[in-house]
């Protein structure tokens, strides 16, 4: 008879080995290689890619990651890592971590699991909001890994959790300690990674989940519409991407009287470049240049203790 041994494998971006411009540009080249990025012919791509992008952007964005690089490594790996071993420690199954671009690899992720002799995976992954770009690149990569495998193992796939209770109650905890901490700003802003608006007109409903989540927040925090603003960051290319822009919006906020904000960015499951130099840093200097006069970033969930009971939670309801 087959056993059920069930194990997790917990899934995020990646993010390069380290802050210098070769490791960078093979991160990025695999990163954006992925047609569920990037989804520009390939003929036209490759060579904008290899020939403009990579060479260009790496040694520019190797300098942004040395400004947050950690002990342990990039932001992104340490707190993955912890939120791996915190998780763990509160499971009794395997639990590993796979990255879809970089290291750990998903494949060195589901074969440790696999060699644990695990029957059925639980995918987490780590995206609290659904986006083509991101979770469905998780999807695509489990499948590559599988065609190397004789038997599958069974498969639970958490597509997203923009609005479990167990997710927004973390996150309202966050957002009360901070506010306990800097007082109640003018603002609260969230600000989500954005994608190409295309995607969204394709199908993509990774900016109704954004707002699932800032409506289920703000409502158990209280707050009126006009004390917070959703937001999106990080735009990349020239198309148009989600509206509104977290840096225009930065920009702005001073002259229409909201002098002290908090930011979160309640996609991001773990503190990141995006946050940590985009957010914490970038954004804060536009406000303050702005006329802005107060500026706090409230961190991402990483390893908080409520965070990893979330977890918990969406695993033990698939066991
Ligand atoms: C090119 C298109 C991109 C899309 C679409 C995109 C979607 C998307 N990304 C995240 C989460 C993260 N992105 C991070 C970095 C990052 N993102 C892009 C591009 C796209 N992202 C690039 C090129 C980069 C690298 C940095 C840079 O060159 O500017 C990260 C941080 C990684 C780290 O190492 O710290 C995260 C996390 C989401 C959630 C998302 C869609 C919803
Ligand atoms: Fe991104
Ligand atoms: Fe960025």
């Amino acid at each position: 008879m087959r056993q059920d041994k069930p194990g997790v494998l917990l899934v995020n971006l990646g993010t390069p080995d380290a802050p210098t411009t070769p490791a960078v540009k093979r991160y990025l080249k695999q990163f954006l290689s992925d047609p569920r990025v990037v989804d520009t012919p390939r003929w036209l791509w490759w060579p904008i890619l290899n020939g403009v992008v990579l060479p260009f952007r790496s040694p520019k964005v190797s300098k942004l990651y040395a400004s947050v690089w950690m002990e342990g490594g990039s932001p992104l790996m340490v707190f993955s890592q912890r939120q791996r071993d915190a998780l763990a420690a509160k499971l009794d199954m395997p639990v590993a971590l796979g990255m879809s671009y970089g290291n750990p690899s998903l494949k060195s992720a589901v074969d440790s699991l696999m060699a644990q002799g695990v029957t059925r995976l639980i995918v987490l992954p780590l995206y609290p909001q659904f986006s083509c770009s991101t979770v469905a690149a998780v999807w695509d990569g489990l499948t590559a890994v599988f065609k190397d495998y004789r038997s599958l193992p069974d498969v639970e796939f958490i597509r997203d959790y923009a609005e479990h209770p167990a997710y927004i109650a973390a996150l309202k905890a966050s957002v009360e300690r901070s506010f306990a901490k800097h007082g109640q700003p003018d603002l609260l802003v969230m600000s989500y990674h954005g994608i190409p608006q295309r995607f969204a007109d394709e199908g993509d409903d990774y900016p109704q989940r954004c707002a699932d989540t800032t409506a289920a927040l703000t409502k158990a925090l209280g707050l009126r519409d006009d004390q917070f603003k959703l937001t999106f960051q990080s735009r990349f290319g020239r198309e148009p991407w989600l509206t509104p822009y977290t840096d225009e919006t930065m920009q702005g906020l001073p002259a229409k009287g909201v002098k002290h904000v908090q930011v979160m960015s309640p996609g991001f499951s773990a503190d990141c470049l995006e946050t940590l130099e985009e957010i914490s840093e970038q954004n804060c200097e536009f406000f303050m240049h702005a006329g802005g006069e107060k500026f706090e970033y409230i961190p991402a969930l990483n390893d908080d203790e409520a965070h990893i009971d979330m977890m918990v939670q969406l695993v033990n309801a698939r066991r």
